[in-house]
């Protein structure tokens, strides 16, 4: 029997999918190591091989099957845009994607108004302005600390992920319009859908039930 390889998202949805795994009985005590610099970790027993990624190369490990199988946040799927099968809503990572901006910024999105748009998402952001609202809009690209865009000028309006909220309410920003809902993913590469469909299938109903 082959291993069946998972490509997990490191950073903020790691802790609540390795506590997803060991309620399915899957555990890997190595991995929880804070210390480690170990990269990929084995559990013998099913036979399974599991390491840690950043975010937007989840899909891209498992679309080119270097990964049987992810977990990664729907956000990072709609962006990379990645040929897999999306196949189950872990229900955790809950939050937003949202445009946003100051009070005053509703007029501009209002009135169509070709505005600056900063974000981590160019790919969502251009879906929602461009193929839903039929905006025109320029994206600006960045990388992190989106919220500092609209304070400095950079742009107009800025589309981000929206949890508690308190990013927005400490920075004098609010949310303009919801973009859609998201939470952390399961994610199958298409060959092995096919090749391992009852090991794969297995696990999602073990998941399922653990949810
Ligand atoms: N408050 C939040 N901010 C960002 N992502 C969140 C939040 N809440 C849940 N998520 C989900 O968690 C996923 C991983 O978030 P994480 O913060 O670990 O990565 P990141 O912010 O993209 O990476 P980095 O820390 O390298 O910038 C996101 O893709 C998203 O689906
Ligand atoms: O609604 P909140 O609970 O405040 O969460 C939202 C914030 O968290 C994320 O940033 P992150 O912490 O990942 O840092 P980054 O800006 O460097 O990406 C996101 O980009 C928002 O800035």
């Amino acid at each position: 029997m082959r291993y069946l390889t998972f490509a997990l998202t490191k950073g903020r949805l790691a802790r609540q999918t390795l506590e997803l795994l060991e309620k399915c009985g899957i555990t890997c005590e190595e991995m929880k190591d804070p210390d480690t610099r170990k990269l990929i970790f084995t559990n013998e027993e099913y036979k399974l091989k599991f390491f840690l990624a950043k975010g937007p190369d989840v899909p891209t490990y498992v679309e080119y099957g270097a990964a049987d199988i992810g977990v990664v946040g729907k956000d990072t799927i709609d962006e990379e845009g990645r040929k897999l099968y999306e196949v189950l809503d872990l229900g955790f990572g809950k939050c937003r994607m949202c445009v946003c901006g100051p009070e005053g910024a509703k007029e501009l999105l209002l009135h169509q108004e070709q505005i600056r748009v900063a974000t981590k998402y160019p790919h969502i952001a251009k879906e929602y302005f461009y193929n839903k609202k039929h905006q025109t809009v320029e994206i600006i690209k960045l990388n992190g600390s989106i919220e500092l865009a609209p304070l400095v000028g950079l742009s107009e309006v800025i589309v981000d992920i929206v949890e508690t909220g308190s990013t927005l309410r400490e920075n004098g920003l609010e949310v303009l319009e919801e973009v859609c809902p998201l939470s952390a993913r399961v994610v199958v590469n298409r060959v092995s859908m096919q090749m391992e469909s009852a090991r794969i299938t297995k696990i999602l109903n073990a998941l399922k039930d653990a949810l």
